[in-house]
């Protein structure tokens, strides 16, 4: 099987301020020296306020750490009030762009065809989609989650190459397990992406399967991070309240690396 090198990615959501955002990328780099970055890739998704400061220290202390937006405009640029564009992301240095987090499909109503269309203006500015999917907990529990998951991914990627779908990067977020504490099993965790794993071979092919990071989201931290990703198609974690604390954000981005800890 294709090695893929595992991914902690920090969504901050709409914390910390650009002074706070420094501090925290200052405290995050002190305590994940440079030796890690071979076995993890850790990027920090700060709100876009943050990102040029983020951007000045990062390249200012030459980081291994990379960034990323929590969301991206489908437009290119124009009339389009408060929406930020992947082609100004990217003269940041933006390395990721979040697509469909749950909190924007539930609060902004973001269909799959929103989603699809913000992956791809993700993609044609060169910035790597990761695109969000999960259940609810009434779907959970009526036991129809592979499914709905699936069919979301469908959706969500609906047309695209193999090629493009190789560029993404997948996060499974079941929505009953973020921020609440709950998180899923490693077991639950492993059944669903797994599942997305071989709906990818279906809409793309073996090779482009085999490549795709797909993250767990929900509930992550330091305690629990060894066993997600100890999964077979686990390749790390989207993390939100647990990437606001820098040592623990490190801890586990550390154990994702095998280790030791920092
Ligand atoms: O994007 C991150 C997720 O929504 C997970 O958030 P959480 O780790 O606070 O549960």
């Amino acid at each position: 099987m294709m090695s893929r090198k595992p991914l902690i990615a920090g969504n901050w959501k709409m914390n910390l301020n650009h002074l706070e955002a420094i501090a925290l990328v200052q405290k995050l780099a002190a305590s994940l020296p440079a030796k890690y970055f071979d076995k993890v890739d850790v990027t920090v998704i700060p709100p876009f306020t943050d990102i040029r400061s983020v951007q000045t220290v990062i390249d200012g202390d030459k980081l291994l750490i990379t960034y990323g937006a929590q969301d991206v405009s489908a437009h290119d640029s124009g009339a389009y009030t408060g929406e930020i564009s992947g082609a100004f992301l990217k003269k940041l240095g933006v390395t990721f762009a979040v697509v469909g987090h749950s909190e924007r499909r539930t609060y902004h109503n973001e269909t799959d065809e929103v989603v699809l269309a913000k992956t791809k203006a993700a993609l044609k500015h060169e910035l790597t989609p990761i695109v969000c999917i999960g259940e609810g907990l009434e779907i959970r529990e009526a036991g129809d989650h592979v499914e709905y998951n699936v069919a979301q991914l469908k959706g969500s990627l609906a047309g695209l190459s193999a090629d493009d779908i190789a560029k993404t990067v997948i996060a499974y977020e079941p929505v009953w397990a973020i921020g609440t504490g709950r998180v899923a099993s490693a077991a639950d965790a492993q059944e669903v992406c797994a599942a997305i794993r071989g709906a990818l071979e279906e809409i793309a092919d073996a090779a482009t399967a085999a490549s795709v990071r797909i993250l767990y989201g929900g509930s992550v931290n330091a305690k629990n991070v060894g066993e997600l990703v100890g999964q077979a198609d686990v390749d790390g974690a989207l993390v939100g309240g647990a990437s606001l604390k820098p040592d623990e954000f490190a801890t586990l981005s550390a154990i994702a690396a095998g280790g030791p800890l920092p």
